[in-house]
């Protein structure tokens, strides 16, 4: 409304052939507009800085939700995108979810100190992520340990992305201080059907699965349908 009233008050300084005021003839109106002129910084000042606090704001709600590790999701974030996604699951269909976890990681940190143990979590969380589709999401819960949420999987499907990763995972070469690694993980695998809402009850399905698979001997993929897991005590 400033800039219009000046480009006004200029337009009829400047372009009308009677201006109703010189600019040096004090007036209500010459006052009003010499004001304006002089707030105009103000107004920037202040567009500035409402735009630069949006932005921090922005930045700060990205951050919140990302680790800083890895980059991938937090618990936060995942725990937002689990209830968005088990929010949409009447039209989307099941979510799988998988827990993961680096197999004997104590012994990784052990022989490559705890930074060689971030760049293995750092190779493993790509080596997850090539195998992902756009829509699925992975997060770091833990010290080294994942969740890939898989939206419209069913429990077969669900198996399946599971043993894919534990494969590419226990097949690629990691790269430590020019020595060669291998690391194998160990997966849960549980599904919401659709309508289901409840996010902490999944986990621990897909949690239970996990512990099972550990206690089987570990660098294999569990459901939590799978028998054994119905005998593992709840973790
Ligand atoms: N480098 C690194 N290590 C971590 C991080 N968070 C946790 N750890 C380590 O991960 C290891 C986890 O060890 P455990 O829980 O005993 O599990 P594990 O040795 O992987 O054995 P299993 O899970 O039973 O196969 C510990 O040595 C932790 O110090 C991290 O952010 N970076």
């Amino acid at each position: 409304m400033a800039i219009a009233l000046l480009a006004w008050r200029n337009g009829m300084l400047w372009l009308g052939s009677d201006p109703p005021d010189r600019i040096g003839t004090p007036s209500a109106t010459n006052v009003f507009y010499v004001l304006l002129a002089g707030m105009q910084p103000l107004f920037a000042s202040l567009g500035f800085l409402l735009l630069y606090n949006e932005t921090l704001q922005r930045e700060l709600h990205t951050l919140a939700r990302v680790d800083p590790l890895t980059g991938v999701a937090n618990r936060l974030a995942l725990g937002e995108a689990a209830e968005r996604l088990l929010g949409a699951g009447m039209w989307r269909g099941s979510l799988g979810v998988l827990l993961l976890d680096a197999d004997h990681f104590k012994s990784v940190n052990d022989r490559y100190g705890h930074e060689g143990g971030d760049r293995v979590l750092l190779e493993l969380v790509t080596c997850i992520r090539r195998i992902l589709r756009a829509d699925d999401v992975v997060g770091r819960i833990g010290g080294e340990e994942f969740v890939v949420l898989s939206p419209g999987t069913g429990l077969r499907a669900a198996f399946a992305l599971g043993e894919r990763i534990r494969a590419v995972v226990e097949r690629t070469p990691l790269q430590i201080d020019g020595e060669t690694m291998r690391l194998t993980v160990s997966v849960g695998v549980a599904v919401a059907a659709p309508g289901e809402r409840d996010v902490a009850a999944v986990l621990k399905r897909a949690d239970a699965a996990l512990y099972a698979a550990k206690r089987a001997g570990r660098n294999r993929v569990m459901s939590a349908d799978d028998a054994d897991v119905a005998e593992a005590p709840a973790v």
